[in-house]
């Protein structure tokens, strides 16, 4: 399949719902749920440590250490099973991503609440690619000055959201908690770290 634009003010989108097939996405995802170190990242809101609702992993290159909400995550290796998607999202993008973070959302009640990734080793105008498996999810994007400006999208198994340009500027994004009964979804964020 092919990444198609998807038209929003002030936001740079790409969606291919089919990047990966679906006995290579399942293969992908049954990888990955045994060979991450999934743990709960705490982030710290208002002073306090608050575990996050769901598991996650920061991974990259050396020298990618990445400081989100106050807190310092070191890099932990790619494993083997991400080589081929990490050279395929370069062949398809341009440039080499140095660095993923990995979120696993065991069912509904696992979600991520309203961000923006503009931490500034991003750089002003990051690419990020995130790469959806297992369950599908609802995915969310609201306009930071103008609220009425939103789009909802469905991430299914396999299925590859590019966003660049203004998006992280001019956006946050979530992804809700949901109360039908779902399956677990892994999310891959790839992303391009400026080394220190
Ligand atoms: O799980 C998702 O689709 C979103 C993940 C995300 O926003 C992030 O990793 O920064
Ligand atoms: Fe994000």
């Amino acid at each position: 399949m092919a990444l198609i634009p998807l038209p929003l003010d002030d936001a740079a989108l790409a969606f291919d719902p089919h990047w990966l097939a679906p006995d290579e996405a399942d293969a992908l995802r049954q990888a990955l749920h045994v060979r991450i170190a999934w743990e709960v990242h705490s982030i710290r809101l208002f002073g306090r440590e608050v575990a996050s609702p769901r598991l996650s992993c920061w991974i990259g290159d050396p020298g990618t250490a990445y400081r989100y909400s106050g807190v310092v995550f070191e890099p932990r290796p790619w494993p083997a099973a991400l080589q081929p998607v990490r050279e395929r999202l370069a062949q398809a993008l341009g440039g080499d991503f140095n660095s993923v973070l990995a979120n696993r959302y065991r069912d509904g009640r696992d979600a991520m609440g309203w961000h923006s990734d503009d931490e500034p080793e991003l750089g002003p105008a990051p690419v990020i690619a995130s790469l959806s498996l297992g369950a599908t999810r609802r995915f969310a994007l609201k306009h930071r000055q103008r609220p009425e400006q939103r789009l909802t999208l469905d991430l299914p198994n396999g299925s590859l959201l590019v966003m660049s340009g203004p998006t992280q500027r001019c956006y946050r994004h979530a992804l809700p908690r949901t109360a039908r009964p779902v399956g677990e979804r892994l999310n891959l964020t790839f992303r391009r770290l400026q080394p220190r």
